[in-house]
């Protein structure tokens, strides 16, 4: 398992580069991501929440959790003006939901694990996530949306979250 980077670590606001060659090391990164996605209940991840800043994102929006997605250097256009609110969570943000108002139809151009051309235009849940996932990629957090005292309240949240977890390490 990969340690997933928590708000507000600076690390999380690298802006990750692009993938030149889908190496033997990029396919372990990505079997990494995904088994880190599933034991977090995310269902998706970008490499960047784990420090790792390529363009890079891992997702699987199924029912049985056996169905992965990889988008390698992806590129999201929206194609409707009209947005949608969704109550959003982060793994880099634990027990912090808030609603964020996004496009709610989009175009993903990316390439997946193959090197294979991705070329769809998604709607609803996917839409979100690849939109979020997106957003890790360039260095934005969902919580930037919201007001400054929820971000304080954020922050609170996350420091109190880690320690629980720490103290339950321990144990
Ligand atoms: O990037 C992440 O941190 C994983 C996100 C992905 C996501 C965020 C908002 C909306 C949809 C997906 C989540 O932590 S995965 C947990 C989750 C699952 C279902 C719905 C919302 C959040
Ligand atoms: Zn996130």
């Amino acid at each position: 398992l990969l340690p997933i980077l928590n708000y507000p670590d600076p690390r999380l606001r690298t802006i990750a580069k692009p993938v030149k060659e889908v190496t033997a090391e990029i396919k372990t990164l990505i079997a990494d991501m995904i088994e880190t996605m599933y034991d977090a209940q995310g269902i998706g991840l970008a490499a960047s929440q784990v420090d790792q800043h390529i363009q890079l994102i891992v997702m699987d929006l199924s029912e049985d959790k056996n169905s992965p997605r990889v988008f390698i250097n992806p590129k999201v256009t929206p194609l409707v003006e009209d947005k949608q609110a969704y109550e959003e969570g982060c793994l880099s943000v634990p027990d912090v939901y808030d609603k964020v108002e996004r496009p709610n139809k989009v175009r993903i151009e990316a390439l997946d694990e193959n090197g294979e051309k991705i070329d769809e235009e998604v709607d609803g849940l996917l839409a979100v996530c690849i939109q979020h996932e997106m957003d890790h990629l360039n260095g934005v957090i969902f919580v930037d949306y919201l007001s400054r005292l929820k971000q304080t309240r954020a922050r609170d949240k996350v420091r109190k979250v880690i320690k629980i977890r720490e103290k339950q390490g321990e144990q």
